[in-house]
């Protein structure tokens, strides 16, 4: 997959030592399952992963004392309060509160604890909601956020500075990655509170098991969406592991755009549901459009492979086989 090399990793890299202890924060997740299935596929032994209810991320002293007993060398924080445009609109004090707390706690101290590296994980939404398209890294700051998500934007935007400082101030190994809009295998398919793709994936599947005539689809359909799906995500993020050591945050993006309408038809279709749409324009449509100048990443040997129709038709398959009742 994409540009993760394994045979020839320089001394004390990532990769070239498969026991080392690794915390992949957020494990159950989208983004934290991914990560360990790649992990394991490339033969890691020695992943450390806790449960939310096992360990809380948001208090502090529990998170210093897991770092003290487990003393991991690398970590991968894809920990985080995460949900579509509805959540962040609805709950914008857990949006950024918990997000603060989990991504301050583990940052300090892993750092405190000698992690010799750390890769934080933030999203497109840091940009400005007007930002030049593709947005390039450089767009970060430079102008107002999209006000459904700025609560969560400006958390983001926290976690790439904490990591800088920390670079500047202590010379220490922190990274970060902004991802695109993700989805796959474990994505939240709540009605309301996820994203859109898993969302519409369920919709459409229960409408075509009751026969309904018609789906209703939040906003206008016009925005654009950059889709990713979270396989090749996580080979970027062991990719930047292995290959990227600087200040500035990397994007990480498929490049490709899609309008809502156009992913609704085909979700619908992959789905097989043969009724009507139905825009229900009083939802909010967010950022107009967010496709991300990943060409920093690209250059750097990294590439994605998955196309939208087949993640499509690999995450149906997995929805049809753990989540439908
Ligand atoms: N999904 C997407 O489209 C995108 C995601 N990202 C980023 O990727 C990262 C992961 O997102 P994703 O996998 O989608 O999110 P998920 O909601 O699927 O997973 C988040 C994980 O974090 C855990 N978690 C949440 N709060 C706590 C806590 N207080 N203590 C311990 N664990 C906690 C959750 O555990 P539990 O379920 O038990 O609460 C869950 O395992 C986030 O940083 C997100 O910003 C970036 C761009 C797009
Ligand atoms: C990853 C990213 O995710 C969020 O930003 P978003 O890109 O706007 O995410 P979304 O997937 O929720 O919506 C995309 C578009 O799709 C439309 N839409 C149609 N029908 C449904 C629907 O049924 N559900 C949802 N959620 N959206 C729908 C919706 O109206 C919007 O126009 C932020 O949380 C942000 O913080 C973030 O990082």
């Amino acid at each position: 997959m994409g540009g993760v090399g394994n045979d020839t990793a320089p001394p004390n890299s990532f990769l070239s030592d498969k026991s080392a202890k690794v915390f992949v924060a957020g494990h159950r997740g989208l983004v934290g399952s991914a990560i360990v299935r790649k992990l394991q596929a490339l033969g890691f032994t020695n992943l450390v992963l806790r449960t939310h209810a096992e360990l809380d991320l948001t208090r502090q002293n529990d998170v210093d004392s897991f770092f003290d007993s487990e003393k991991p060398r690398f970590v991968i924080l894809a920990a985080a309060k995460v949900g579509g445009i509805h959540a962040n609109n609805t709950y914008p004090a857990d949006f950024i509160a918990v997000n603060l707390q989990i991504q301050t706690n583990v940052i300090d101290s892993a750092y405190r604890h000698g992690v010799q590296k750390l890769l934080f994980l933030g999203s497109s939404c840091i940009y400005p909601k007007f930002a030049p398209q593709p947005i390039p890294e450089q767009a970060l700051l430079t102008g107002p956020l999209e006000p459904t998500n700025e609560w969560y934007a400006v958390a983001k935007i926290a976690g790439i500075k904490m990591c800088q400082a920390y670079r500047i101030q202590y010379g220490w190994d922190a990274i970060s990655g902004m991802p695109t809009n993700l989805y796959g295998p474990n994505d939240n398919f709540h009605p309301e509170n996820s994203h859109v793709l898993p969302a519409l994936m369920r919709r459409f599947h229960e409408a075509k098991v009751k026969s309904s005539k018609e789906v209703v689809v939040w906003g206008t359909g016009s925005p654009l969406r950059e889709f990713l799906h979270v396989d090749d995500l996580a080979d970027g993020v062991v990719f930047m592991m292995e290959n990227y050591s600087g200040l500035e945050h990397v994007n990480v993006g498929s490049g490709k755009e899609v309008t809502i309408k156009e992913l609704a038809e085909l979700v619908k279709e992959v789905v097989g549901f043969e009724g009507d749409l139905v825009w229900d324009s009083s939802k909010p449509d967010g950022t107009p459009r967010k496709l991300m100048d990943s060409s920093k990443l690209l250059g750097l040997g990294w590439n994605p492979n998955i196309s939208l129709k087949d993640g499509l038709v690999d995450t149906y398959n997995w929805y049809l086989e753990h989540v439908k009742q």
